[in-house]
């Protein structure tokens, strides 16, 4: 990897994201869809309640309903009915009587007070209740969780598991959701083959291209894969310009640096424009940002952790503000360091680390040795970036540092 320190015009990251999420809109496309398929999602219109949840006050043990003020006399009720979750008990239950209920049924009129079965016994058709019992035990009320109308849901909001069981309960089985914004997608370079193909000398697998769809199937974006190119400007040019005729964003690696065979930023500079190129930051120095168009064009170096890092801190927030999500920083821990952690002034560092908690120091974080932008075994050994803020030098054990934890 290059040092870079003494070299102007590198973007502070922070500025490049900002310049970034301005620079982009969100899609406004939107579109309805069963609430069961909506995971990932970006919500498009508020969704609100159909209905009170619980809807009616019902049982949260399998016991007996009861009135509360019978048990003052300490004589047995009689059992005059059942009530299940789906088949309600139709009577009342009047004085000295009682209904045995089970986990979800309906409350029965007149009762106020459930008895679990493990605190009554029953006898011929009577149950006597012992231990303690206070009025209102074991009743979910009516709308405790949600009320009719209540707003469930708000637009950009991007849906989870919980939520949909949140929408399927409140009786909201339609969604609408931004449409998914398609991300075009290829990688260049002559050296590089399909998994499962043989390897002439000098070539490697491509590794970028299966690791960015995946991370775009993760943010649920469509992608359009326009596969590897080789280092030839027409095969770029021509990939860029089907890409920005067929897509909402187009991701490349490789061919953003210096080398003489580094097209890709030149072909998009005579074609489209660059908005930016390079960062402050380690590694990823080289992203380039641009567009062909309207299209924006994110252009990730080839090195394959230098893709990956580059993805996760400045296309994510890209990606997700043209999802129509306001995007927020990850949350972040401090931990302490347990080795030294080479580092110049200069860039952001993104080294790759393993967190975790210590008995006797709290937040420990390991970086996970070779920290070069080649090294995709630390990656995959990481479960955190140890983030070194642009202008500090080295860090040492004991030292507190930034982390951001990997999804
Ligand atoms: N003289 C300089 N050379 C380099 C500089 C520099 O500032 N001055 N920057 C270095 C840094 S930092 C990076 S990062 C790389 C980025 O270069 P490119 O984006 O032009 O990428 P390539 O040259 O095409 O490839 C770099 C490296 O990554 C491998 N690669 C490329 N694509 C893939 C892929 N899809 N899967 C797996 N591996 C891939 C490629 O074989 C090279 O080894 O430039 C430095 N050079
Ligand atoms: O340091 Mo590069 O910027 O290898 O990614």
């Amino acid at each position: 990897m290059s040092d870079c320190c003494s070299q102007p015009g590198l973007l502070p990251v922070a500025t490049a994201r900002e310049k970034l999420l301005n620079a982009l809109q969100p899609v406004s496309d939107e579109e309805c869809v069963d609430t069961a398929m909506a995971a990932g999602r970006i919500v498009a219109k508020p969704v609100t309640s159909t209905l009170d949840l619980p809807p009616c006050d019902n049982s949260a043990m399998d016991g007996y309903a009861i009135r509360f003020a019978d048990l003052q006399s300490g004589k047995p009720l009689e059992v005059i009915g059942r009530a299940f979750a789906g088949t309600p008990f139709t009577g009342s239950v009047n004085p000295g009587t009682c209904v045995r209920i089970m986990t979800g049924a309906v409350l029965p009129d007149g009762a106020d007070t459930v008895v679990m079965q493990e605190q009554a016994e029953a006898e011929g058709g009577f149950i006597r209740v012992s231990g303690r019992v206070s009025v209102g035990d074991h009743i979910r009320q009516r709308g405790e969780d949600i009320r009719d109308g209540d707003a469930l849901l708000a637009p950009g909001t991007r849906i989870t598991v919980a939520h949909i069981a949140l929408m399927a309960a409140a009786g909201v089985h339609t969604v609408t959701v931004k449409r998914r914004p398609k991300v075009a997608l290829f990688s260049t370079g002559d050296e590089l083959r399909q998994p499962g193909t043989p390897l002439r000398a000098g070539d490697i697998y491509d590794s970028n291209r299966p690791a960015l769809r995946a991370a775009l199937s993760e943010m649920h974006l469509e992608v359009l894969d326009l596969g590897t190119l080789p280092d030839s400007r027409a095969a770029i040019a021509e990939a860029l310009q089907r890409a920005a005729r067929e897509a909402d964003a187009i991701i490349s690696s490789g061919g953003v640096s210096v080398g003489e065979a580094d097209y890709t930023r030149e072909v998009l500079e005579e074609q489209g424009e660059i908005s930016f190129w390079k960062v402050a930051m380690k590694p990823g120095k080289p992203f380039a940002f641009g567009r062909l168009g309207n299209t924006p064009f994110f252009g990730l170096p080839g090195n394959p952790v230098s893709a990956l890092v580059t993805f996760y801190q400045l296309v994510v927030p890209a990606l997700t503000h043209i999802q129509g999500k306001t995007w927020t920083a990850p949350p972040t821990l401090q931990a302490k360091l347990q080795q030294p952690l080479k580092k110049k002034p200069g860039r952001t560092d993104f080294q790759r680390g393993i967190f975790q908690n210590d008995a006797a120091n709290g937040l420990v974080v390991d970086p996970v040795g070779l920290q070069g932008s080649h090294i995709l075994s630390g990656l995959a050994a990481a479960n955190c970036f140890i983030v070194l803020p642009q202008d500090s030098g080295p860090a040492q054990p004991g030292d507190l540092v930034t982390i951001e934890p990997l999804r």
